[in-house]
């Protein structure tokens, strides 16, 4: 049996689990309702039952396990929590079969095993239930995220993004694909609905100017200003592809696009593990390469997070030295 075999057959049914709770609760709360603009109680209520899930298959696999989870259960407590804790409740128990059922006090202490301080000993889970909730609201990328971390190296990622086309180049087809990977084992994608996997690689371009950058879509999480100014440099003409959420790992792993950089906005905003543990070793297990803007490795060891990084550049290989000297120079610049 391959090495974490157990692990990542237990990550990609908890993910895939979680990930259809995320497509239930859109249904339920956001298609069929009128939203006033800022009302995130939807997205709320799919964080808390997206980990709340995730946590209790890796508790029933692993009760040794600790978990970096992003969400916990304050807001769910008490009289005031009552309405989003029963949406909770019922919301979760409508994916989950008879036998898996759980009570509202063990949804709230499955959500609080993501309490984990992380750090460079042992193994834990790193656990984004749901990333990009604006892409969520507005129907668009959103990704449940998954990794283990052993010994500070992320070892296995599980990704599951319920609206990303299983066929980049059908994209009305199928929806819903989970990414799947472990360290030394390659890259690999398949449908929710059947459980083949297809390897999956960066492309082969071999100059920048063939490249296409993948972005956020909120030009609060990365500048589009300096991504522009560093797309000019590498002489790339075509438009960029702008997604919300880790999907941006997921879509350069399969040579959808070439680059996904996060440019620091601010000087204070330090980046979370969950929001990078698994896209991180999907795009080197694809044949990609991922630092920070200072072309440091990402470092998970330190806690829940990359305190001693600043931003990401992912790319492929071949581009990835050209890509970092560019973003580099351009945000040298602005010092
Ligand atoms: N100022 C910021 N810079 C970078 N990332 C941010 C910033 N504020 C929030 N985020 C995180 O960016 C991720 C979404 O990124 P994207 O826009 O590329 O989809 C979320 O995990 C979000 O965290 P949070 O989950 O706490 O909102
Ligand atoms: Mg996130
Ligand atoms: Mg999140
Ligand atoms: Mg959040």
């Amino acid at each position: 049996m391959s090495a974490l075999a157990t692990e990542r057959s237990v990550a990609i049914q908890a993910v895939l689990q979680a990930s259809r709770v995320c497509q239930s609760v859109f249904q339920h709360l956001v298609a069929n309702e009128t939203l006033t603009k800022n009302d995130k109680s939807p997205v709320t209520v799919a964080d808390f039952s997206a980990q709340a899930i995730i946590n209790t298959y890796l508790h029933k696999a692993f009760p040794n396990d600790p978990i970096v989870g992003e969400e916990d259960s304050k807001d769910l407590r008490g009289d005031a929590g009552k309405i989003l804790r029963e949406k909770v409740h019922s919301l979760t128990n409508g994916v989950l079969d008879e036998s898996e059922k759980l009570s509202e006090d063990q949804i709230l202490e499955a959500i609080d095993r993501g309490n984990y301080a992380g750090g460079a000993k042992g193994r834990h889970w790193a656990l984004d239930p749901i990333d990009g909730t604006k892409g969520f609201l507005r129907g668009g990328q959103y990704a449940v995220c998954l990794a283990l971390i052993v010994d500070g190296q992320v070892q296995l990622g599980v990704m599951g993004t319920p609206n990303l086309p299983v066929d980049p180049a059908k994209p009305d087809g199928e929806k819903g694909t989970l990414f799947i990977t472990v360290r030394g084992q390659g890259a690999f994608q398949r449908s929710f609905s059947t459980p083949t996997e297809t390897k999956i690689h960066f492309s082969d371009i071999a100059t920048t100017e063939e490249a296409t950058f993948c972005e956020s879509v909120e030009a609060g999480h990365s500048s589009h200003g300096d991504a522009a100014e560093i797309a000019k440099l590498l002489g790339i003409s075509r438009p960029s592809v702008r997604m919300d959420s880790q999907a941006k790992y997921c879509s350069i792993s399969r040579g959808d696009g070439d680059i996904y950089l996060r440019l620091p906005t601010s000087k204070t905003y330090v980046e979370k593990i969950w929001d990078h543990a698994s896209g991180s070793l999907l795009v080197t297990e694809a044949g990609g390469k991922v630092t920070d803007v200072n072309g440091k490795p990402l470092d998970f060891s330190i806690g829940r997070t990359l305190e001693a990084n600043k931003g990401v550049v992912a790319a492929n290989t071949k581009i990835f030295d050209r890509v970092l000297e560019s973003v580099q120079k351009v945000l040298s610049s602005k010092l």
